[in-house]
């Protein structure tokens, strides 16, 4: 009896709540304004205050959008600095229950600590925010967050699963073939490697046949070592000079690709038929940075022939390649993928940085470290989760949580293309596959 008047008692109250929570949901308008009017955001003129008008507000399945004209004196930029403050205010709260919470909770006799565990879950549930601006400022407000954890979907063709986002929990896909260089960033420990690993793991499952890569693991090869002895692996590199024998590598079959496309008179190759496509990818191209490099000495011969390339050198000539397979690469086959934690503006070559139409990045740590990879700010405002990341293309920038991929998931692609690389060390790898490349052009043109 007593058990059952405060079961009734608790669900009326809590009934009651979510009746108000209900009607509040999808209106934070009047919230939105409070915070605009606290955080600086409106301007004063005079006696005048220009505020932030509400022009439009529509509510979807996944939360609301409210579209607001940005008074004079401010930018998109204001705003996107306040982010953290809006998406905080947002937060402050009553708690929000809604009926379908009811109809999860078991009643037994752990009631009362059944409410309270739901309570709690409640009253921690962040709502989640997204700004971005068409000539409006647009200010997303999501009911439920991204999930924190996605698995790896299968992709189809040249399209590699990067994520989930906010509208109807979608995966999206990037299409190498549309956008074939990609730069991707992100403060340590965030899922770059990750990320990387679901696109080579996804390639060799997709085109077993047709992808070609040339990887360099600056991180001391504990990232990519899983690729070394599979098929599609043209070469592999630990340390600098083995990056730059790899680019070299790299640069000298997109240059004997381009005399083919030459002489059958074709611009790309697709015009060509040739399926192959040729992936070189950088982890940590930070490592690759002549201006941080220590040993700046050349020995030279009396000829002016190297004896030694320095440190220095031997970075200065990866980035020449790297930025020449960035300009000319595309149309040949080859796409590019760089990968830096770093934040400092000279970390990515400009000319590969120019000619990555596709940018992800994970959570950073300023404002400045996102604009190095985004060449605007935001990543600095991702919440701290893993895997959480911006997905911009030239066009619109997305918020994805990225899928995760399991040790099992690489070991059963790769198992399957290993083959007997006779004993090549590491940095030699690339000499023996340089040799099957060269037949594959030719049967890729007949
Ligand atoms: N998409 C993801 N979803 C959930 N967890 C993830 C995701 N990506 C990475 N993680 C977790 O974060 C850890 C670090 O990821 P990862 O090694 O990819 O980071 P990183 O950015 O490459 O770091 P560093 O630059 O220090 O090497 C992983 O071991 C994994 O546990």
């Amino acid at each position: 009896m007593i058990f059952e008047t405060i079961t009734t008692t608790l669900m009326g109250s809590l009934a009651l709540k979510a009746y108000f929570s209900k009607n509040a949901a999808g209106n934070d308008s009047k919230k939105l304004n409070k915070i605009f009017t606290l955080s600086g955001l409106n301007v004063k003129d005079g006696n005048q205050t220009l505020t932030t008008q509400l022009v439009k507000k529509k509510n979807y399945d996944w939360g609301t959008e409210y579209r607001y004209r940005i008074p004079l004196g401010r930018s998109f930029e204001d705003y996107a600095a306040k982010q953290k403050t809006i998406e905080a205010g947002i937060n402050t709260r009553t708690v929000k229950l809604q009926l379908k919470d009811f109809r999860e909770l078991k009643i037994d006799k752990n009631i009362i600590a059944n409410i309270r565990e739901l309570y709690t879950k409640k009253l921690t549930d962040k709502k989640e925010i997204e700004l971005s601006y068409d000539g409006m400022l647009i200010i997303r407000v999501y009911n439920e967050s991204l999930p924190k954890e996605v698995e790896l979907e299968e992709g189809k063709g040249w399209k590699v699963p990067f994520g989930i986002t906010r509208e109807k929990n979608k995966m999206i896909y990037h299409d190498f073939e549309k956008i074939p260089h990609l730069v991707l960033g992100g403060a340590t420990r965030y899922g770059k490697s990750n990320l990387i690993n679901c696109i080579i793991a996804s390639l060799i499952r997709q085109q077993p046949n047709n992808v070609k890569f040339h990887l360099i693991d600056l991180k001391g090869g504990v990232e990519l070592c899983d690729y070394q002895n599979v098929k599609q692996t043209v070469s592999i590199a630990y340390e600098p000079e083995e990056a730059l024998e790899v680019l070299k590598n790299a640069y000298e079959i997109m240059r004997s690709k381009q005399e083919v496309l030459r002489k059958a008179g074709k611009k790309k190759v697709q015009d060509a038929g040739i399926n192959e496509r040729h992936f070189v990818i950088i982890d940590e191209v930070g490592e690759l940075n002549p201006d941080e490099a220590v040993d700046k000495k050349d020995i030279k011969d009396s000829d002016g022939n190297y004896i030694k390339k320095s440190e220095k050198t031997i970075k200065l000539e990866c980035q020449k390649y790297m930025s020449q397979i960035a300009r000319l690469g595309a149309g040949l086959g080859f796409r590019q993928i760089l990968a830096t934690q770093y934040g400092t503006g000279d970390v990515i070559p400009r000319q590969c940085k120019q000619n990555s139409d596709a940018k992800l990045c994970f959570r950073v740590q300023s404002g400045t470290a996102s604009r190095v990879v985004l060449d605007g700010e935001g990543a600095e405002q991702l919440p701290e989760i893993k895997g959480r990341a911006i997905y911009q293309m030239a066009d619109k920038r997305v918020i994805v949580q990225t899928p995760l991929i399991t040790e099992g998931i690489i070991k059963e692609t790769t198992e399957l293309y290993i083959i007997d690389k006779g004993g090549a060390s590491i940095g030699s790898t690339h000499t023996k596959a340089r040799k099957n490349i060269a037949v594959i052009e030719k049967t890729g043109l007949s």
